[in-house]
């Protein structure tokens, strides 16, 4: 669906919320136009060295990718036919300056894994934040299929390997970032992308802990966070990896880790999450019956799966201090080819 910011309407162009559909797009930048709250101005990163503004932005048509917990996402095509997400933020609940350190450390972050944040924008009204646009999906799209405007499509295992390698550096490169201190606090498959080669790169950065912390039911049925997690503004990079660690099950599994995730027959059908249904089959050596079946008729294969479902597990651990550090999962997981 196109629509704009203000007014879900069949087409339509991004406007400030608040003003009037009628009204023409203003330049948000112009500091003299007094109706302006102080110092509300989009924020590129990269100096001038941007392809639009944001009177392009203004302009141009958006299509709403999803509602998701921070707000709704957009795809906005500009006039020169480049394309962003703007994505509309709701619930931030830190002010002005914790908002713009916030984005100026994430906007600093640029790595081929990781989608990069190229402009911010901050008014009493609006939060936005836009990002670069992945025109292949997500990997949950990819994983489980048509949602919005994407089908699912198969996935061999050395895609899903070069996902897992793609991503896993993201994140690493992420928690570098503020001296190696940044925590996502909302991996999952909805926020990886796939790049023109394939590689999984990381999306929604920077987010989390400016925004109102998730429910408690929704981090229990997500299958993403840790255990150990009730506020998501309190997320570690200890949770971040379990949440990644959930992303190499769902990638080996094919299975969605929504809670219920799978009913396991053995426990009187009792529901479990994704983790705790791998474990259990696995502590009944019974590892080949996880795999995606999608991948069945592929030879040769299936110890490298067997060393990627080790690393999701150690990653899943329940207790955090055994968790591995983002660096060693990036390691294990070159490794598992590099060693053939
Ligand atoms: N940079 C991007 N490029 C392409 N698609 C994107 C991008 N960012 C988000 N999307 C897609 O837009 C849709 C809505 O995203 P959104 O982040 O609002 O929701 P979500 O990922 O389901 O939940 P959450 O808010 O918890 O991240 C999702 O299908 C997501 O995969």
């Amino acid at each position: 669906m196109i629509t704009c910011f203000g007014k879900a309407r069949l087409s339509g162009k991004l406007q400030k919320r608040d003003s009037s559909s009628s009204s023409p797009p203003r330049n948000w930048t112009s500091r003299d136009d007094n109706t302006e709250e102080e110092g509300s101005k989009i924020i590129f990163f990269g100096g001038k060295n941007h392809s639009f503004d944001l009177d392009d932005l203004l302009s141009s048509s958006a299509q709403v990718l999803g509602k998701g917990a921070f707000g709704t996402t957009y795809k906005v095509t500009m006039e020169d036919t480049s394309t962003v997400v703007v994505k509309r933020l709701k619930e931030v609940v830190v002010g002005r300056r914790e908002f713009e350190q916030q984005m100026e450390m994430i906007g600093m972050i640029r790595h081929e894994n990781v989608a990069e944040l190229k402009a911010y924008y901050y008014s009493k009204d609006d939060k936005l934040a836009v990002y670069s646009y992945y025109t292949q999906g997500s990997l949950f799209q990819m994983l489980h299929g048509n949602i919005g405007t994407y089908d699912q499509v198969p996935l061999s295992w050395d895609a899903r390997l070069r996902i897992a390698t793609g991503a896993a550096r993201g994140l690493a490169k992420f928690h570098e970032g503020n001296n190696g201190r940044l925590i996502h606090g909302n991996i999952k498959s909805s926020n990886i992308f796939l790049d023109s080669q394939g590689y999984g790169c990381i999306g929604d950065i920077g987010l989390t802990t400016i925004m109102r912390s998730l429910p408690r039911r929704t981090c229990l049925t997500s299958g993403y966070h840790a255990p150990e997690i009730t506020d998501t503004r309190r997320s570690t990079q200890s949770s971040d990896v379990y949440s990644f660690g959930v992303v190499l099950l769902e990638l080996l599994t094919g299975k969605s880790p929504a809670s219920p995730a799978v009913t396991d027959a053995e426990h009187g059908g009792e529901n479990m999450d994704l983790a705790s249904w791998i474990r259990n089959v696995v502590a009944k050596d019974w590892t080949g019956e996880v795999f995606d079946i999608e991948m069945l008729s592929e030879s040769g294969v299936e110890d490298e799966m067997v060393e990627m479902l080790q690393i999701g597990l150690a990653c899943v651990g329940v207790k955090q201090q055994e968790r591995p550090h983002i660096a060693q999962v990036v390691k294990l997981i070159q490794d598992i080819r590099s060693t053939k």
